[in-house]
């Protein structure tokens, strides 16, 4: 027989909420002779038709169009086949919890690359707009997108703005340059051919060379390769080399003065660059509204300097347009500086793309962000902790304890966080990591942060699939140490919404993330043997339950549960499946870090792979309805006729249409 735990709650116009409403069912529900009688059918009632339901199809989902439910058919489940058969070889209990994202360049933008890596577990590609052309990027685009349609992926695609920040130009085309010690380079803001002079690197900010001053430092790529300035000759600034390493291209350049970051061209440009062909008259419009674009207007070319007069802050605007135009999932911010940047994105978003779901990234990878860092979390929809350039602006040993505060913060005020840059820098030139690459990795799993990210080990390095798989197995490792041994240092988490229906939902997830542990002690306790579990626990609430006193109430219900979360040891709930349009119940539940996997079932591709950065959601596409038990049936009919499922697995739902909890086993 199906065991089956009902925590239900709902508007019933019938039912009046007491004190006792809680107290004496909670004591009963777990009482197996509880007399329950109830107008709502036990999930058992179709479960025996559900044995012989025909195997489901991957179906054709509609990537491209970033979202609809048209082409599912209403008996179909989508979820990727990597997925699929991790879930069959390990058991869901041990799916990968953190999620991973891969910078693609020229070292993975094949068609076969990019499949290589989506087997090898990325979750999202991101492109760097600092690099290669604008076509370059839409053929990436395209090709994860036919992957997706082809092979029943939901990689997600971040596309990473360039900013405000200054940078070489190319090597000539080389992938990368020794620089030794000693030696003299000339790095000019000249616009150079590539016949240019040997050790000469161009410079993307023209007020270079007037800003560094004989003497300055100057850091590529926050360090990795030091140059002393010596002489300068207009254009040229003449450099020897103080600390060798190798150039990559379009590396990112800081100087330093007297101990001190240079700051000028940081502190002044608009966190989102304007690029060459944007014409004036956009800056003259307001960001926020809905009428602007970079490509409105005359075809003036900006200048810096109107830029800095109007104080305006606006956009490497064209790049921004193209990652909307193709419909991409995330649109990263570098540099940014406040908030004020990220609310204007989001507005320019809302009303460009036809669904307005680009979700905005914040970067966290300067003093002012950091700085900022609470009402920059608060705007944006996720936040990288971008470890290159903010190791190049604070001093290094500071960026393990900025990351840290980040990625908690980033948790409390329930935003997906990314740790990202040199995760596994070594594995550019090396197919093995370094021991302290390999437990900088782990510290970030440990922190629970939502996804690591690869950069150049993926975009240029020489084993991107080999680095992903390193990042893969010490995920998995971690995690599962985590879930046998340090379970006790969960964090507290503060409430976070303001509006009623907000609040219950987020009770709703606390609360069945609590009962993950509270289930095993009632199973594994002294009180009830295991064939005593049948018991079913509802809770009504009168539509009057938007009253101070009817939220205590429902306060009261979940605090008396508390206790039996506390002790909980050993782990039996399998998993926890939530039903969400937006999205935004799985990624209550994520926030939780439960010790199970959450199958986040959800009608729309967009959304489906948006929540594919989150911390242990493993989203399925599926056509649901509003009635949660016809809405279980199905899934335990579609996932157990792909073995994904098995009889007796314990399940807990939740979902944004019927708030409610319920717990069962999988007949
Ligand atoms: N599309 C591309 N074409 C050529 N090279 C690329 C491309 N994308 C990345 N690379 C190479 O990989 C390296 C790392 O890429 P990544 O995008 O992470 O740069 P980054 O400097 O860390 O990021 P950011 O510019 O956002 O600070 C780059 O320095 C570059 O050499
Ligand atoms: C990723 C990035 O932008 C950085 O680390 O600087
Ligand atoms: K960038
Ligand atoms: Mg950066």
């Amino acid at each position: 027989m199906s065991q089956s735990l009902n925590f239900f709650i709902s508007s019933s116009p019938n039912s009046t909420i007491t004190k006792q409403s809680y107290s004496k069912p909670y004591a009963q529900a777990f009482n197996p002779k509880f007399p329950f009688k109830s107008a709502r059918k036990s999930i058992t009632a179709s479960c025996s038709d559900l044995d012989s339901s025909p195997p489901s199809p991957i179906l054709v989902s509609d990537n491209g169009n970033g979202g609809g439910v048209t082409e599912l058919s209403s008996s179909s489940i989508e979820v990727d086949t990597v997925t699929e058969t991790e879930m069959k070889e390990n058991g869901f209990r041990s799916t990968r919890r953190t999620k991973l994202v891969c910078t693609i360049g020229p070292a993975t933008c094949g068609f076969q690359q990019l499949e290589a890596l989506a087997v090898g577990g990325m979750n999202v590609a991101r492109i760097n707009m600092c690099h290669g052309t604008r076509d370059w990027h839409k053929r990436v685009i395209e090709m994860v997108r036919r992957l997706n349609e082809e092979k029943g992926y939901a990689v997600a695609i971040m596309m990473d703005t360039e900013g405000s920040e200054i940078h070489m130009g190319d090597l000539c085309g080389a992938p990368s340059a020794k620089a030794e010690d000693g030696e003299i380079w000339t790095f000019s803001v000249r616009a150079l051919d590539s016949t240019r002079p040997e050790r000469t690197i161009t410079v993307n900010y023209d007020g270079f060379a007037e800003d560094v001053q004989v003497g300055d430092e100057l850091l590529v790529d926050g360090g990795m390769v030091r140059f002393e300035v010596i002489e300068k000759f207009g254009p040229d600034v003449k450099c020897k080399c103080t600390d060798p390493g190798l150039l990559l291209p379009r590396a990112n350049l800081t100087f330093w003065r007297d101990g001190s970051l240079v700051r000028e061209r940081n502190a002044m440009l608009p966190t989102i660059s304007p690029k060459v062909g944007v014409p004036l008259s956009f800056f003259k419009t307001k960001v926020s509204k809905s009428s602007c674009s970079p490509r409105d207007g005359c075809g003036g070319v900006v200048a810096i300097a109107e830029c800095k007069s109007r104080n305006v802050t606006v956009a490497d605007w064209l790049d921004i347009d193209f990652g909307v135009a193709e419909g991409v999932d995330f649109i990263a911010i570098s540099f940014v500086k406040s908030a004020e940047v990220i609310n204007q994105l989001k507005s320019y978003i809302k009303a460009r793309s036809r669904d307005g779901d680009v979700a905005v990234i914040a970067k966290i990878e300067s003093i002012d962000s950091l700085k900022n860092l609470e009402e920059i979390i608060r705007a944006s929809d996720g936040v990288m902790v971008a470890r290159g350039d903010l190791g190049a602006q604070i001093p290094l040993e500071q960026v393990p304890s900025a990351q840290q505060k980040i990625v908690h913060l980033c948790r409390q005020l329930h935003k997906p966080v990314i740790v990202a840059s040199q995760l596994l820098e070594s594995m550019i030139e090396y197919p093995t990591p370094t021991r302290a690459e390999v437990a900088d990795v782990s510290e970030a799993v440990r922190q629970r942060a939502d996804a690591l990210m690869l950069s150049g080990e993926s975009a240029m390095g020489q084993f991107p699939e080999k680095a992903l798989t390193v990042l893969r197995s010490v995920s998995l490792r971690i995690e599962r140490w985590w879930r046998e041994e340090k379970r006790h240092e969960a964090m507290e988490l503060e409430d976070i919404t303001s509006s009623f229906a907000d609040s219950i939902s987020e009770e709703i997830c606390n609360s069945a993330a609590n009962m993950v542990k509270a289930w095993a002690w009632l199973l594994n306790g002294d009180l009830f043997s295991v064939s005593e579990k049948f018991c079913i626990f509802w809770v009504l609430i009168e539509p009057a339950n938007c009253s101070p006193k009817g939220m205590q109430c429902i306060s009261e219900c979940i605090a008396s549960l508390h206790p039996l979360f506390a002790v909980a040891n050993n782990l039996e709930v399998d998993a926890l499946f939530v039903y969400t349009k937006t999205g935004h119940m799985a990624s209550l539940l994520s926030r939780c870090r439960p010790d199970c996997p959450i199958f986040a079932f959800t009608t729309t591709t967009s959304v489906r792979r948006r929540l594919n950065l989150q911390w242990g959601l493993i989203p399925f596409r599926l056509s649901f309805s509003d009635d949660m038990e016809s809405n279980l049936n199905k899934t335990f009919s579609l996932l157990k006729a792909r073995g994904m499922i098995k009889s007796g697995d314990l399940v807990i739902a939740v979902s944004d249409m019927l708030q409610s909890i319920q717990v069962m086993n999988v007949p």
